[in-house]
């Protein structure tokens, strides 16, 4: 026997006739009888191994399907539809040269639960206005800020020339100067139709902000004290106002809006009231298509009130559709006592607020 097969006698050492990229070990086996030959097991033993092809192969159907749905899409779309949106997974570029990622050309912020996701998604009923999917956070967090415009271009969906992206990321209106000042320098941002329309909504929303409870600490020894109740957070034991409290400090909206008019022009600013857009959203979007430059698109057939949700859901060509569950909440009864102290502190910001935007955006006077 030659010296090559008793060294495979020992082990199984010759490496397979073919290229492979890799393979388990265990899957060059010598065969039983005759260990100078190597099989190789093909199959696979391994579930990780099984569940990576599972997904190598259900990738590549899901791709081909979706492409061949753009395809499809898209010779339905250049038919019957007057201004159709790009998919938003775009895969093939052929069918949709025009389509490309662009940086908001107006941003919709505002304080906590004013309304900014119904503002927003009202809005892309609008066939000419293009969304990003959730809220991108670029000029308020360093991290994302730190990584570029070109970052915050890829955030944005597809669109064609003409239509307009919109942004919304609510706490770019309360960060403090830094926010501002960052939009501003955006100079590429601003070459294109540079517009900001800020969703305020009244006052007496504080009441609708959910009452924080005190955060207990991780000493299972030491009680908890119990919550306090919106009430006691509002308002010091001896009656005066809390005005630290978080709810009512960021709804005193002029200590924010004068670090936006330091570096806006008010033109390049449209106020909408969040009641207003409850009560009466097609009133509210017609003035915002307005102020975009936008066909007058969006009518009462873009609206069907809700009795059980008891706020207006969205309706287009294809679906209705109402908020989710998570906007639209049922609120916590608060003292009326204490709702009608902060109207009236609310009341002496609401005439500096006009003063600062030059208008009087309808809040109900105490
Ligand atoms: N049509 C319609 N349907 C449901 N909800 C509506 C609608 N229009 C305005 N709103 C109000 O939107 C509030 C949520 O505001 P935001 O989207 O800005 O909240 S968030 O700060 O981004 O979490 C939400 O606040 P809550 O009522 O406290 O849930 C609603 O009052």
């Amino acid at each position: 026997m030659s010296p090559a097969r008793t060294e495979s006698r020992r082990g199984c050492v010759r490496p397979p006739h073919f290229d492979i990229l890799w393979l388990p070990k265990a899957a060059l086996r010598s065969v039983e009888n005759d260990p100078s030959d190597c099989i190789l097991v093909v199959g696979v033993s391994r579930p990780k191994m099984a569940l990576t092809i599972m997904t190598v192969i259900l990738v590549s159907l899901f791709l081909t399907f979706h492409m061949i749905y753009d395809s499809a899409l898209n010779s339905l779309q250049t038919k019957t539809v007057e201004h159709p949106r790009p998919p938003i997974l775009l895969l093939s570029r052929r069918l949709y040269p025009a389509a490309s990622r662009r940086l908001p050309q107006a941003i919709i912020m505002g304080v906590r639960k004013c309304g900014t996701r119904a503002l927003l998604e009202m809005l892309y009923l609008h066939p000419m206005v293009q969304k990003a999917a959730g809220e991108v956070h670029f000029f308020d967090r360093d991290d994302n800020y730190n990584k570029g415009l070109e970052w915050y271009r890829m955030q944005m969906p597809h669109s064609y020339p003409g239509q307009i992206t919109i942004e919304k990321s609510p706490s770019y209106f309360v960060t403090s100067e830094v926010s501002s000042s960052r939009t501003y320098s955006c100079h590429e941002c601003q070459r294109e139709t540079p517009v900001n329309s800020a969703g305020a909504r009244y006052k007496s929303d504080i009441r609708l902000h959910p009452v924080e409870g005190q955060r207990s600490h991780c000493l299972p020894a030491l009680p908890t004290p119990p919550p306090k109740s919106f009430e006691q957070l509002a308002l010091f034991p001896n009656g005066s106002i809390n005005e630290a409290y978080r709810p009512l400090a960021i709804s005193v909206y002029h200590n924010y809006l004068h670090r936006w008019l330091e570096v806006f022009p008010r033109e390049q600013m449209l106020i909408v009231n969040g009641d207003l857009l409850i009560e009466d959203p097609v009133s509210q979007l017609q003035k915002i298509e307005r102020f975009l430059g936008l066909e007058a698109r969006i009518g009462t057939h873009n609206f069907y009130f809700n009795e059980t949700k008891g706020f207006y859901c969205l309706r287009n060509e294809t679906s209705d559709r109402c908020l989710r569950e998570t906007k639209g909440r049922r609120h916590p009864r608060v003292d009326p006592e204490v709702v009608s102290k902060l109207r009236r502190y609310f009341g002496e910001h609401n005439q500096k607020f006009y003063e600062l935007v030059g208008e009087d955006l309808g809040w109900p006077e105490e």
